[in-house]
């Protein structure tokens, strides 16, 4: 039945016209319907840990607007949350975590995190069977660097100097670290393809502030090892890669990290998607803010990524997540200018 699913056929290299598409936080503050269930929910990792309330906040986006994607509602820093980094989000200030210590770094490597995250791989399961046939399944894990920098700062940064700093100061320990969270993160996209996702995405959102070097070294290689790790238990794996921010070293990434497909944020020059484009899928890379003003901002953007990557295998989406700003009205109107139903 997967061969239905456009996503999983562009995955294999199909060009489709109109493209598939389905957004980044597709499920979230912006629906009306995702703050109910959200209220009801207690903390937002009793949402994410509540298959009954994930289930329903995936479904919630499916129903309005029947994006060719689900995408399991969970977040990135699970894995740190189940390695006991303590990860709390308070309301309007992002999460926090208890910063790592050096000493710490090692013992992390006997920890299992499968236990904790089995109510996660419930909701996938569970989401394979509600879903329509035709929607694809993804599931998702945070590249090792990007979830690093939440763990040695104990909180989102600004551009993630601490985690820098301590890269520089400690590379053996800091490199044993993205080692730990790329098998851990492996094991975890493992059990969601065996639960039912039709592919899974690794979200390398600071990549973006990495220099040459440390972009080969912190954000391909470890990814490389996820997708290695994975390919090795399952060769058929569909993955696609998003290192946010990640400008020119983009060249080299899909054939640096093996992944399938690659993300692109909006800062990537469409004559450079095209150029990638050759090499296989992308995804993008529309500016969540076109969604937020709407009209001909929303408009234009949709066009111009279509005029340059509607003739090669293209899954549309935003540059990054949508924003709770984003009026659902304009979503709808994005999904209607996508499929030509204008
Ligand atoms: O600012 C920071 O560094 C912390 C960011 C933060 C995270 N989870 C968070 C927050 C607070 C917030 O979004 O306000 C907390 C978080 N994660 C999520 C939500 C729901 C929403 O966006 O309104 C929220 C807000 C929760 C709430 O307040 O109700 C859910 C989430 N996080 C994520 C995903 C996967 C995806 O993006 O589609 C998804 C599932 C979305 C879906 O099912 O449609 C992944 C995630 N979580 C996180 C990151 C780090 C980078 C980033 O935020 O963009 C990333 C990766 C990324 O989106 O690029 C960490």
């Amino acid at each position: 039945m997967t061969g239905t699913r456009k996503i999983v056929e562009v995955l294999n290299g199909k060009t489709i016209s109109p493209p598939p598409l389905w957004l980044m936080r597709q499920a979230g503050r912006y629906l009306p319907e995702y703050r109910q269930t959200r209220a009801k929910a207690g903390s937002f990792l009793d949402l994410c840990y509540s298959p009954d309330h994930a289930v329903e906040v995936t479904l919630q986006p499916i129903r309005r607007y029947a994006f060719d994607a689900a995408i399991l509602f969970s977040d990135i820093l699970v894995i740190p949350d189940a390695l006991k980094r303590e990860v709390r989000f308070d309301e309007g200030t992002g999460p926090r975590l208890r910063p790592l210590e050096i000493d710490e770094i090692r013992p992390l490597a006997s920890m299992p995190v499968m236990d904790h995250l089995s109510p996660v791989i419930e909701t996938v399961r569970r989401l394979r069977r509600e879903l329509p046939q035709e929607t694809a399944l993804l599931g998702f894990c945070g590249a090792p660097w990007t979830v690093a920098t939440y763990m040695i700062a104990g909180h989102g940064t600004p551009d993630q100097a601490p985690t820098r700093f301590f890269a520089y100061k400690e590379p053996k320990a800091f490199a044993a670290l993205l080692d730990i969270l790329a098998e851990k993160s492996a094991e975890y996209l493992v059990a969601q393809l065996d639960a039912g996702a039709d592919a899974v995405q690794i979200f390398d959102s600071w990549a973006g502030v990495l220099g040459e070097a440390e972009f080969a070294a912190y954000a391909v290689k470890p990814v490389r090892r996820i997708v290695d790790l994975v390919r090795a238990q399952r060769p058929q794996a569909k993955i696609i890669a998003f290192a946010k921010g990640a400008g020119l070293f983009l060249k080299d990434y899909r054939q640096g990290t093996g992944a399938d497909a690659i993300g692109l944020d909006w800062t990537i020059p469409l004559s450079l998607a095209a150029e990638l484009q050759k090499d296989g899928p992308v995804q993008g890379n529309l500016d969540p803010q076109r969604v937020v003003a709407g009209g001909a901002a929303l408009n234009e953007g949709i066009d111009a990524i279509l005029d340059a990557l509607g003739n090669g295998p293209l899954i549309f989406n935003l540059g990054h997540g949508i924003t709770p700003q984003a009026d659902p009205a304009n979503v709808a109107a994005l999904v209607r200018r996508v499929r030509g139903q204008v």
